[in-house]
């Protein structure tokens, strides 16, 4: 850690305080005072760009936090301490002052006294933890529209306030996005050790590849740091600081491949909902992000697309859902033929492959024999027991292809199987924000309605006897 000479004559003055006054001999602490106002009490902590103590603010007697770090250039000081005191938002720390004298710089900062965001969502449950990240957000959000970038953000620079509101810290990093326009390099020089370790582990790959980090590349961070708090691990798995003290330059490249191959880990323990709009924010180009981070927070808000596509499609989703219903009140009930024996969790996820694979046969089947009520009722049976089973992805590719078989067929059964088919393939494609999918399945949609006038809305449930249900 660089440490100027100021910087470090404060650090051991405060230390030869503490130590008096723990030995009881405070008549010979001198109090370490800054811009003679704030008296330091206490080291918090230190990082890679300065140290932050608690400290006395002896005008307003209240605590604040008094971060000291060294001065490189006076204007550049002057100028982010001015920005960062005039960026007012309950999510980002607020700056009551700042300075610079002789070669160190400091910042006054609203005390937090709160866990970091990594601390206390360990044992949060997911919609608490979606909240406060949603508050960090916010605060992210606010920074970019002044034209700020953090540039290294992760749970460990979030804290909560003692109303146990996130607020976003350290902007350390942070610089004004005029500077940062063009090829700047990304600022990871020095200090790679564990400090950029844990960073690199939140880094977008074009910031690993050296460029600047951008807005995107702080959505990209906060989109990784929430995935690993909903699901446990690092979506692009952990970094080894072995392998950064080995080879940097390959280590970052390396990462930065991981990351545009995919895929992500953890996915299962992600709630669905969420799933869609956070692998937008961590996609390997930024182009291919939302577009800023209030859009990722209104999806993150609002549930996603599936949501908003249920609202679009609600007629395809009460469609598919109507005659759900109906095929199961017509299903033969455990009196009239052999009763369902109660099934563990094991059992219940075997018999749900098991009848996920037969509906995807019989569908295949009808499909061969051109019978399309047996091709409707698979489809649908599919569908009802892959949703549940969370193995939509290997039924979605029935859908498609008997969509696509059936797309040129006159005869109106035909269509409204293959009007489903597309439907299941546009509620999947949306889910898991597949745009070359979706544009098919709308593609398709549209080509079904077009040349005979609409369909049905709710296609009934045809040529299904009781007990023929599998
Ligand atoms: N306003 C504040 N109130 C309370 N604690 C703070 C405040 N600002 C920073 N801290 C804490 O002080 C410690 C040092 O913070 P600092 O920002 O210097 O570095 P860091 O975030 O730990 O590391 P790095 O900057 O290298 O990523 C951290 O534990 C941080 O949470």
């Amino acid at each position: 850690m660089k440490m100027s000479m100021l910087e470090l004559s404060i650090s051991l003055a405060f230390e030869r305080a503490r130590i008096y006054r723990s030995a009881g001999i405070d008549q010979f602490v001198r109090e370490v005072c800054i811009a003679d106002r704030f008296v330091l009490r206490d080291r918090i902590g230190e990082g890679s760009f300065g140290t932050v103590f608690l400290a006395h603010d002896t005008e307003l007697d209240r605590e604040v936090a008094v971060k000291v770090m060294p001065l490189d250039d006076p204007e550049v000081a002057e100028r982010e301490g001015k920005m960062l005191a005039a960026l007012e938002h309950p999510n980002v720390v607020r700056i009551y002052d700042h300075g610079a004298r002789d070669d160190y710089r400091w910042l006054v900062l609203e005390l937090l006294d709160g866990p970091t965001l990594r601390q206390w969502a360990m044992d949060q449950d997911p919609a608490t933890v979606v909240a406060r990240y949603l508050e960090a957000g916010e605060g992210l959000d606010a920074a970019h529209r002044r034209g700020l970038v953090h540039r290294d953000f992760k749970a460990d620079n979030v804290r909560l306030n003692h109303a146990g509101s996130a607020v976003v810290l350290d902007f350390g990093l942070a610089r004004h996005g005029e500077s940062l326009a063009g090829d700047e390099p990304s600022s990871l020089g020095d200090g790679r050790s564990t400090v950029v370790c844990g960073t690199v582990a939140y880094l977008a790959p074009e910031c690993l590849r050296g460029r600047a980090g951008t807005e995107r590349g702080d959505q990209f961070a906060f989109c990784v740091s929430l995935w690993e708090a909903l699901s446990g691990e690092n979506p692009f798995g952990p970094v080894r600081p072995e392998e950064l003290d080995t080879d940097f330059e390959r280590a970052m490249v390396q990462r930065a491949r991981a990351i545009e191959a995919g895929p992500v880990r953890g996915s299962e323990r992600i709630p669905r909902r969420l799933r869609a709009a956070l692998r937008r924010g961590m996609a390997a180009l930024p182009g291919d992000r939302w577009p800023t981070m209030a859009r990722l927070l209104e999806e993150l808000r609002e549930g996603g697309p599936l949501r908003r596509h249920a609202r679009t499609y609600g007629a395809a989703l009460a469609c598919v859902t109507v005659t759900v219903s109906l095929l199961v009140a017509i299903a033969p009930s455990p009196g009239e033929s052999t009763p369902t024996p109660v099934r563990d969790a094991a059992q219940g996820r075997a018999a749900g492959a098991l009848e996920t694979e037969e509906a995807m046969r019989a569908a295949l089947d009808g499909l061969d024999r051109g019978d399309d009520d047996v091709v409707y009722q698979a489809l649908v049976r599919g569908v009802s027991v892959a949703a549940a089973e969370g193995r939509e992805a290997e039924f979605v590719g029935v859908a498609v292809h008997v969509a696509s078989s059936l797309e040129a067929s006159a005869r109106p059964s035909a269509r409204e199987v293959a009007l489903l088919g597309w439907h299941i393939a546009l509620l999947f494609a949306q889910e898991v924000d597949d745009g070359a999918l979706e544009a098919r399945a709308q593609a398709g949609i549209e080509g079904q309605m077009r040349p005979g006038g609409a369909p049905r809305p709710a296609p009934r449930p045809v040529g299904l006897a009781a007990g023929e249900r599998r």
